[in-house]
């Protein structure tokens, strides 16, 4: 496995120190039969912090994120959430955390506005149900039994039923995942929101649009462990972030050319690869997205094939 950043595990601009941190993770391992599901995974968290975790199916997330919430039990390493070990963490610190699982409870038979509520009793200083449902744009369903709602409206309750504790972290699993774009831009402010407010949000999710606009930190999972961290700006090797330029020579055959100046080359190509008109023939300059530099991080090595 390469590691492509001295700096996994540290969260931007935190200090490292323990009592700022929400998550504090160090070599954890789960193995499932001769599977290991997370093979010395290294994670830091800041207070405040919103990371999302990105990494391929079977990477791990699940299991790790299972394990910080307190669901699933580790074979080795040092686990700290909101400063306690979740395996042996009791009632008071659940009610710190929130969690929007993968898999939502099924309580069909109870409406909106009831599965909220009765939700919210677990909580000490929970928010008003009313207000959750209207923030996650269900408040026209209020109403209406959980049964009769759609996959994606399912999945909206879900995340009130994960905030309406007011967690200091929230763990939010794919969240999205069945969102038209207008209620995933909706959610997106939710999220802002809510890190405003100071929640630490742990997100983990395959929309890489998602992981840009939210993120304040990036932690790429491959094979159990952190292959890279940073901010989705600056993710990865400088090399996988330079432009890429390419044209059509007059003669019509495409090129590009990979380079840390642009500029000068097209400046360059006006000269010697202008066609009639002192045009350049399908000029693009085009700038590696968080997706392009994440699918490299996760390709298999050579030696994995
Ligand atoms: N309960 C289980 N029993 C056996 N193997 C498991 C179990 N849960 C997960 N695994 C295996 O462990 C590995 C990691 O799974 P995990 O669900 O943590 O990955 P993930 O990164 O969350 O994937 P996805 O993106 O598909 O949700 C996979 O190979 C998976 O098949």
């Amino acid at each position: 496995m390469t590691t492509t950043d001295t700096t996994a595990g540290t969260p931007a601009g935190g200090t490292g120190t323990t009592t700022e941190l929400a998550v504090r993770v160090r070599g954890l391992r789960k193995r499932y039969g001769d599977k290991r599901a997370v093979d010395g995974l290294d994670l830091d968290i800041a207070r405040g912090e919103i990371v999302a975790v990105l990494g391929p199916n079977g990477a791990g997330k699940t299991t790790t994120v299972e394990i910080l919430e307190g669901y699933r039990e580790r074979d080795e390493g040092d686990v700290r959430v909101l400063g306690e070990d979740p395996a042996t963490a009791g009632r008071a610190w659940r009610a710190r955390i929130g969690v929007v699982a993968q898999d939502s409870r099924d309580r069909a038979e109870l409406t909106v506005v009831e599965e909220v509520r009765s939700t919210a009793r677990y909580y000490p200083a929970p928010a008003d149900p009313h207000e959750v449902i209207a923030a996650v744009g269900l408040a026209e369903k209020a109403r209406t039994r959980v049964r009769a709602l759609s996959g994606g409206q399912r999945r909206r309750l879900d995340v009130a039923l994960g905030i309406v504790g007011r967690p200091e972290l929230l763990f939010l699993d794919e969240p999205t995942t069945g969102f038209d774009p207008q209620a995933r831009r909706t959610f997106w402010a939710l999220v802002r929101g809510l890190r405003e407010d100071g929640t630490t949000i742990l997100l983990t999710t395959h929309d890489l649009h998602e992981a840009a606009f939210l993120a304040d930190r990036v932690v790429v999972v491959r094979d159990g462990g952190v292959v890279a961290t940073g901010t989705p700006d600056t993710l990865g090797r400088p090399e996988a972030r330079t432009p890429v330029v390419s044209w059509t020579d007059p003669d019509g055959t495409h090129r590009s050319e990979r380079t840390t100046t642009p500029t000068a080359l097209v400046t360059r190509l006006a000269s010697t690869a202008a066609g009639p008109g002192g045009e350049v023939a399908d000029l693009r300059v085009t700038r590696p997205t968080l997706e392009d530099v994440y699918l490299g991080l996760v390709a298999p090595e050579e030696d994995d094939r």
